[in-house]
């Protein structure tokens, strides 16, 4: 799809389906069978979902956007570390980019962390580490509730898919982007250019101003979320362990705006030594394996080193049909 197809359509909310949380961790049987049964709706037509009621307290996600809108202010040298890390640093911070790529502009800071196993954070500000301590637990505990549910709306066991993935020992990563305010001449386009999620689950707040926009039957739709609520989009991993059966989303994020633009981003994915395959229970006799095994470790590489491509990184795990197999050398 191009990136200047800006037509976006599905009413204000761009018709992106609502789960509700309490009722699948509280609901009676019935209700939460129906929720259950429509969140496997959402991943499969949509492979994105809102989150309400799913009792992250507000001050926290304040916190989080707050804290890390300070460290985005911090002098350049405060940061200098930081800077050039690569794709498998534990702390990674982009700053002031406007690039042009395939005569787009992108303008985006961003700000990467590691935080489960085991949690790093740029020294500063000095409060960043208590905080993303508790954002990254409250929202790990969050997206491992839904990960069950995903796995029962598969016709399987709430533990089938946090198994096969190791969810225990499950790969998260905090993300926050902060897209400046542009008020220069003709527009900046887009903050982020359209991808899917190389991790499982992907969980997202924004700081009130739009931009968000997910593709749905070739046409862009914008993610405006309801108040208080989280937007959930299913990333590759998710993908490939349902054997396509349910879709990472294409997103991007669209900026230009006199206002600056903040997202924090919790995603969580397979343990980095896990090997990603459909789950056999999905694929009977093996027949229409959409997908090889690849370890959650190369293919975060892969994705993270290689141009931004929509969804190309997928193509690393797929099984190319109608090519036929060479003997082993
Ligand atoms: O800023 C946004 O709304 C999107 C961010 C995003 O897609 C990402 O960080 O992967
Ligand atoms: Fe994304």
């Amino acid at each position: 799809m191009p990136s200047s197809d800006v037509a976006t359509c599905g009413g204000p909310n761009g018709g992106i389906p609502v789960v509700d949380f309490d009722v699948l961790v509280n609901g009676a049987a019935d209700p939460r069978a129906r929720a259950i049964r429509d969140l496997g709706r959402a991943c499969e037509d949509w492979g994105c979902f809102m989150v309400v009621n799913h009792g992250v307290p507000e001050e926290l996600k304040e916190a989080a956007m707050e804290t890390c809108r300070e460290l985005f202010s911090l002098p350049e040298e405060e940061k200098a570390e930081h800077l050039e890390a690569g794709p498998m640093d534990p702390v990674r911070i982009g700053t002031g980019f406007f690039s042009v790529v395939d005569g787009v502009r992108y303008w985006r800071d961003y700000l990467k962390m590691f935080a489960h196993p085991e949690l790093h954070y740029p020294a500063k500000p000095p409060k960043l580490r208590d905080v993303a301590a508790e954002y990254s637990a409250k929202t790990r505990g969050l997206l491992l509730v839904l990960a069950e549910a995903i796995s029962e709306s598969l016709g399987l066991d709430g533990g089938r898919i946090p198994e096969a993935l190791d969810l225990e020992s499950c790969f998260q990563i905090l993300v926050v982007n902060h897209y400046p305010p542009y008020t220069g001449p003709g527009d900046v386009g887009l903050g982020l250019p359209a991808h899917s999620d190389h991790g499982f689950l992907t969980l997202l707040f924004q700081n009130g101003v739009d931009g968000l926009q997910v593709e749905r039957d070739g046409r862009w739709r914008p993610a405006k979320p309801l108040p208080g609520a989280f937007f959930v989009i299913a990333g590759d991993q998710l993908e490939i362990v349902s054997n396509g059966r349910y879709r990472g989303a294409l997103h991007r994020a669209v900026v230009g705006g006199e206002r600056a633009r903040m997202s924090v981003v919790s995603m969580i994915a397979p343990c980095l030594d896990a090997v990603v395959e459909p789950v056999p229970e999905l694929v009977p006799d093996g027949r229409g394996l959409e997908f090889r095994g690849v370890r959650y470790r190369d293919y975060m590489e892969h994705q993270q080193s290689n141009k931004i491509d929509g969804k190309a990184a997928l193509d690393i795990a797929r099984v190319k049909r109608g090519v036929a197999s060479q003997p082993e050398k």
